[in-house]
């Protein structure tokens, strides 16, 4: 197995300003755009743990709570959260800022499943990811019940095998 790595040398930042390409017929970023640079940060973010290529396997619920307006300028934080065999868990966080108001907020929270493979696609071990910070040990311990339910979600695991999930709900 590849020697464990500290969870934040996985850390990937990305900054750029929403331009009309970007937006919806109202002047704000579309939903989908963002995905797009979601998905690309966390890809950035799960290459650096892995020193792989890595594809993604799962997008969790995002949801759109705050409109992000032509001329903002949208930052992502990318940083894997645990890495299990040969996935590994990636939260991003958005933050749009309005430079001339000087209001920064956090528009949206997400969390990815990436895979590394080897050249045929073939998914491929991975090292350990060491959490250190009080936050960083927090989203590691989360991240085995949240990994239960997103398998459990796509059909890759039985309900009753989810032991993380049903210590919850006291089951
Ligand atoms: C950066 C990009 O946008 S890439 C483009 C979009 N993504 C793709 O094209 C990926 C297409 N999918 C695939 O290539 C395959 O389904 C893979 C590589 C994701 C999984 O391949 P499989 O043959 O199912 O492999 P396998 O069953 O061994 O699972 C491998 C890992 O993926 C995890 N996994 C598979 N599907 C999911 C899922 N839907 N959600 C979360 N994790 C998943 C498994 O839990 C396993 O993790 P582990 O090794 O850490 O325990």
């Amino acid at each position: 197995m590849p020697k464990p790595k500290n969870v934040s040398e996985s850390l990937a930042i990305n900054s750029q300003m929403i331009m009309p390409n970007d937006t919806n017929t109202l002047g704000n970023l579309m939903g989908g755009n963002l995905m797009r640079m979601v998905d690309i940060a966390g890809a950035i973010s799960a290459q650096r743990h892995s020193n792989r290529i890595v594809v993604t396997a799962s997008i969790d619920n995002v949801s759109f709570e705050n409109k992000v307006p032509l001329g903002d300028v949208i930052t992502l934080e990318a940083k894997v959260t645990r890495a299990f065999n040969t996935s590994m868990e990636v939260m991003v966080k958005v933050y749009s800022e309005n430079i001339p108001a000087g209001t920064r907020i956090q528009t949206n929270t997400a969390f990815l499943t990436f895979v590394a493979v080897d050249q045929s696609g073939r998914p491929i071990e991975i090292a350990e990811a060491i959490p250190e910070t009080k936050e960083e040990k927090e989203l590691f311990a989360a991240a085995l019940r949240r990994r239960q339910l997103r398998l459990v979600l796509g059909g890759r695991m039985k309900p009753e095998e989810a032991n993380e999930l049903k210590a919850i709900f006291g089951l």
